[in-house]
């Protein structure tokens, strides 16, 4: 593994902690992204699915589905950006790649609006994943077809002093936390 990739492994684990702690202690936490979302009504915006311990954007999903078109992730393969199917609150879903639930019926939207699940983040818009970089190659590919904000929704126990990159890190437009809107 390169110096890099220990690096970041090494802080996914420590944040890994830190994002656990955090949502044992929580119940709900999307009120500031609702806040926020409600400034860009009818847009069309790509939530997520939460897995494991992720801070969970759902109820703000709800509310944007009421103006506008909201979708997920759905992974179509290692190295491939992700693909955006279409969700509504009450739509069939099924376990997708990974755990997390994608809808039965294949609806393929393109968003405006990202909100990216984090493992990790700091107030320069630095973000750190699963390692899988699907979320960079996606917000590179919507980037290069057209205006996107990517916002990053997770604990603010997250924050580190400063991720590692490399040339493919795609930086984040803002980060939204339970507490907090950071704008790098
Ligand atoms: N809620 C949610 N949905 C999502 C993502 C996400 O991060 N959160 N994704 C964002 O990409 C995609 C799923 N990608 C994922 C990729 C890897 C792992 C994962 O668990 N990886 C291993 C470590 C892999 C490694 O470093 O070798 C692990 O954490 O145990 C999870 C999700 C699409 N949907
Ligand atoms: N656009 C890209 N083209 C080629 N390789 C890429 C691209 N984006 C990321 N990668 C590679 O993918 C691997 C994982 O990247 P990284 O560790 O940044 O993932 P992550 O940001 O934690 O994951 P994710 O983006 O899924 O949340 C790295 O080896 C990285 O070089």
């Amino acid at each position: 593994m390169s110096d890099l990739a220990l690096r970041k492994a090494e802080l996914r684990h420590n944040a890994l902690k830190h994002r656990r702690a955090a949502h044992e202690m929580s119940d709900g936490a999307a009120g500031v992204l609702s806040s926020v979302l409600a400034g860009h009504r009818g847009v069309p915006l790509a939530g997520y699915m939460a897995i494991r311990t992720e801070i969970d954007p759902r109820p703000a999903m709800e509310e944007a589905a009421a103006h506008g078109p909201v979708g997920v992730p759905v992974i179509l393969g290692n190295g491939q950006p992700l693909d955006f199917h279409r969700w509504e609150p009450d739509a069939e879903m099924q376990a997708g790649q990974y755990g997390a639930e994608i809808p039965i019926q294949p609806e393929l939207m393109t968003p405006e609006i990202l909100i990216v699940p984090l493992v990790a983040f700091d107030r320069a818009g630095r973000r750190l994943g699963y390692g899988g970089g699907f979320y960079d190659r996606t917000i590179a590919l919507l980037r290069a077809n057209g205006a996107v904000l990517a916002m990053g929704f997770a604990y603010a126990a997250q924050e580190v002093d400063e991720v590692p990159t490399e040339p493919t890190d795609q930086p984040l437009d803002m980060i939204v936390t339970e507490t907090e809107v950071i704008e790098p």
